[in-house]
């Protein structure tokens, strides 16, 4: 059992302190942001992740994990301290450090005894020994030591807490043999892979992964635009592609673009990262060119049926960057609307979970619908941008009568070709052919 301080409650910080809280040890995780860890306190968890609250509720329970906003009194109770602040892209596409500098800075102040710091944020490689080097020139006391290790978390919102506790593997920077020793330990309860390396591979470890994937999905649909136009379906294609192990079937599904926290963040700092220290990373910019054209190819898919589509109503079924969170950061579903509003379109858009969360950041315009029946209604067309299974289940004969018009645009490749030729609709989805046969009563004579 180990006493451990997480500082940050976001994503990382909740759900990997819950974990190891439900590993059994004694967890405090912290936050400067007072509301939040109200909530937390009384039980309520500002982030949307399935099962979380239950596994939080059960460590609380079982006097295990804390909550405060003492951020000092909490370093000074711990013997390993975690960082799981934000990192976020400034202006300039780089990472920014300005909230690991300050909780280095707090760490230095509050170091009573030896402790480990341990930095689960994504950060530039050197980050680690910027840590080491604010700690030290802010402790009180220069005969107390510390060790530094990148332990960086590779989770996926939406099956964060499974990722957690079934892990690929745990990666364990550091430069004391101890100090790695005692992170290894800590995650014996996983029976997962440990790799220790030394601090800098540890953080490039990150980057390259988010980076590595990230690639996959730009190169995926770079295939699918491809085989629109001669005539492949890419969900067979990258079937076949991943049926080789070397390559593997995983993030390979042809899309709207990559979003979310981290991917477009991480790619950019990689990027970054690359060019100051002289490298032209061509082949990550391109990837990052890729993602960012394609929102737009779902547009022409729209323009190409419509021709100028101001005036006309859009039902927008999905907000979220992907199913099962309420996340809408970097969210294609934001590009493509402020575009269809910027047009003239009218929006009418539902999502399951992250409508509060898209108020804040889609055109006042929008119109939110409470289901997707309702969002259907009297629309030309139907867009659909992410794949919840409620929206890929959803009944195709019943949304067909509510559409003004059989239209519908995948994002997501949610149905089979012959189901949708079936239920009448004109379906044009991403990298296969368009269905165009739709039953002559369904074909409006003007639309
Ligand atoms: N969101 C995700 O799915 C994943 C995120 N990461 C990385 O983990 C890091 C954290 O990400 P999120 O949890 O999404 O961040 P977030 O931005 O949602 O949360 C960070 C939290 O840190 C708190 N904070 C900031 N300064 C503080 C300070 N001085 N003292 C105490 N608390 C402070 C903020 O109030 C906030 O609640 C980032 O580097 C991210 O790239 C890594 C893997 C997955
Ligand atoms: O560093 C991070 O924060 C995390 O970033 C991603 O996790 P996450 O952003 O939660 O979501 P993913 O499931 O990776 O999806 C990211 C985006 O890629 C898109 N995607 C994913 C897979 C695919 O085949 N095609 C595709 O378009 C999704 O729709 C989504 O917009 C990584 O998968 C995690 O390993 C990593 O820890």
């Amino acid at each position: 059992m180990h006493n451990i301080t997480v500082i940050g409650t976001g994503y990382v910080g909740l759900v990997s302190g819950t974990c190891f809280a439900e590993m059994g040890n004694r967890i405090i995780c912290c936050d400067v942001n007072k509301d939040k860890i109200a909530m937390l306190q009384n039980g309520e968890i500002p982030i949307y992740e399935p099962g979380l609250k239950e596994l939080v509720a059960k460590n609380v329970a079982e006097n295990r994990l804390f909550f405060t906003s003492e951020v000092g009194e909490a370093i000074e109770d711990s013997d390993i301290i975690y960082i799981a602040v934000g990192t976020p892209m400034a202006e300039n596409g780089e990472a920014d450090m300005r909230y690991v500098k300050e909780v280095a800075k707090t760490i230095g102040k509050h170091l009573n005894t030896y402790k480990i710091i341990v930095n689960k944020s994504t950060v530039p490689v050197g980050t680690g020994e910027l840590v080491r080097t604010i700690v030290a020139n802010n402790r009180v006391n220069e005969r107390i030591h510390f060790d530094i290790v990148s332990n960086p978390e590779f989770l996926r919102e939406g099956s964060a807490i499974a990722d957690c506790m079934n892990m690929d593997r745990a990666v364990i920077g550091a430069t004391s043999d101890k100090a790695a020793k005692v992170i290894a330990k800590l995650h014996e309860p996983l029976q997962t892979k440990i790799f220790i390396t030394d601090l800098q591979s540890a953080e490039m470890i990150k980057y390259a992964a988010n980076a590595f994937l990230a690639t996959k999905i730009s190169f995926i649909n770079a295939i699918a635009n491809l085989c629109e136009r001669v005539g492949a379906d890419v969900t067979q294609v990258s079937e076949g592609m991943g049926m080789d192990s070397r390559i593997g079937g995983k993030f390979l599904q042809a899309g709207i673009g990559y979003g979310g926290s981290c991917f477009p963040k991480d790619t950019f700092a990689l990027a970054h990262m690359a060019d100051q220290a002289g490298y032209d990373f061509t082949l990550l910019k391109s990837v990052i060119a890729t993602n960012e054209a394609q929102p737009y190819v779902m547009l022409k898919k729209l323009q190409d049926l419509f021709g100028d589509y101001a005036g006309r109503r859009i039902a927008v079924l999905g907000l979220a960057f992907k199913p099962n969170t309420d996340d809408m950061r970097c969210a294609p579903s934001l590009v493509i609307i402020d575009e269809l509003v910027k047009k003239g379109a009218v929006v009418q858009a539902y999502d399951p979970i992250a409508i509060p969360n898209a108020r804040a950041l889609l055109p006042a315009e929008v119109t939110y619908c409470d289901s997707v029946e309702a969002a259907v209604t009297d629309c030309d067309v139907c867009l659909i941008l992410t794949e919840w299974d409620e929206i890929a289940g959803m009944d195709l004969a019943s949304v067909r009568k509510l559409l003004k018009y059989p239209f519908l645009i995948d994002g997501r490749n949610c149905f089979s070709l012959q189901e949708m030729y079936e239920h009448g609709f004109v379906y044009h989805s991403v990298g296969r052919p368009a269905v165009l046969t739709a039953r002559s009563e369904s074909h409006p004579v003007n639309y």
